[in-house]
């Protein structure tokens, strides 16, 4: 695709981790022979991302996705593959395009510790240039949405680590670059936390037509955020596509909401997620959901029945069970 904000073909990386058995002897041999394990942790992925995009890109832990996107930030460089991110080839770390886009880990800090987040957002005006006048509204204009304003001049050892991320999240912007690579951003956060910070990534998606690759262990994250879903598994695209398309290929199982005139055991119908008096959760088959519907309504005294898609997670973890 010509106009991709990112492009991805068949990128790998390969991790070359030294080994080193127990003991004087192994080594002294490992001084003169070097053995090397080989880590396939990119394994040839493909994907295009259109301008725009807000993308989720998901995976169970020792995926790939930390790696791909260290790789699509110029951190990392290819084992093989190629990987353009605006037309740029990330590894080669030019600064027009590092000026363009940022990596925000949630795992890791960048601001100074002891200092308030106010004085390592200079610090990033420096590094980035950033005109003055530009600056300053783009920085009151981030600390009013995320409603920092009250503890910005706090250092930032002292703030919460919800507090902390959104400094964090405030300072790796304020260059307004094109192209997002957020992995995990709201991970251990609470939820209130969780939902500022998920409308901040909304709001200036919005704001400034940027693309972004989002991981997330939330679903609520993704969910409110991503429209197009690209799963990873041992280093290779499972599935790309709309989030809802997921369900539709891999839940293996519809919920039935049964709502009944009088209480009634519905085990012989299928397995009996909640059972709460009148009203039961009953898990089947997809192929096998009208049947037993069917059924139910012939066969007891239902007064309401809906036949509901599995929650995304659990479809997620059939995924990485396949
Ligand atoms: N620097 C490294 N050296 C050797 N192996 C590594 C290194 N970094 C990651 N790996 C391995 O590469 C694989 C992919 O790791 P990666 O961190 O990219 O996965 P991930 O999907 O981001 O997982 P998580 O959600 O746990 O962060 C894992 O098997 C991991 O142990």
């Amino acid at each position: 695709m010509a106009d991709a904000a990112i492009s991805v073909a068949e990128l790998r990386k390969i991790y070359q981790v030294p080994e080193r058995e127990a003991g004087l002897r192994a080594a002294l041999r490992s001084l003169v022979r070097r053995r090397v394990r080989e880590v396939p942790a990119v394994a040839g992925v493909s994907f295009t991302i259109a301008p725009g995009e807000i993308v989720g890109f998901l995976g169970p832990n020792g995926a790939g996705k930390t790696t791909t996107l260290k790789m699509l930030a110029g951190l990392l460089h290819p084992t093989d593959g190629e990987a353009r991110v605006l037309g740029y080839q990330p590894y080669r770390r030019d600064y027009a395009y590092l000026r363009q886009m940022t990596l925000v880990m949630g795992n890791r800090n960048q601001l100074q510790w002891d200092l308030p987040a106010l004085d390592s957002f200079e610090l990033q005006r420096a590094i980035y240039r950033i005109p003055q006048t530009e600056f300053r509204a783009t920085r009151d204009a981030f600390i009013d949405l995320m409603d920092v304003g009250a503890i910005v001049s706090k250092p930032v050892r002292n703030l919460s680590l919800g507090e902390r991320m959104k400094m964090e999240i405030i300072g790796a912007l304020l260059h307004r670059p094109k192209i997002l690579f957020l992995d995990e951003p709201t991970i251990g956060l609470d939820v209130t936390m969780q939902r500022r910070i998920r409308s901040f990534i909304a709001a200036y998606n919005q704001r400034y037509a940027a693309t972004v690759m989002l991981t997330s262990h939330y679903m609520a994250d993704v969910e409110a955020l991503c429209q197009r879903v690209i799963v990873i598994h041992h280093g290779r695209v499972r599935y790309d596509g709309p989030l809802a398309g997921l369900v539709d290929r891999f839940a293996a199982y519809r919920q039935l909401e049964v709502s009944l005139a009088e209480p009634a055991d519905l085990s012989h119908y299928g397995e009996v997620v909640a059972a709460n008096g009148v009203h039961v959760t009953l898990r089947v088959a997809k192929a096998e959901a009208s049947r037993v519907s069917a059924r139910l309504l012939n066969e007891q005294a239902v007064a309401d029945l809906t036949i509901e898609e599995p929650p995304i997670d659990d479809v997620i973890e059939q995924v990485f069970a396949t």
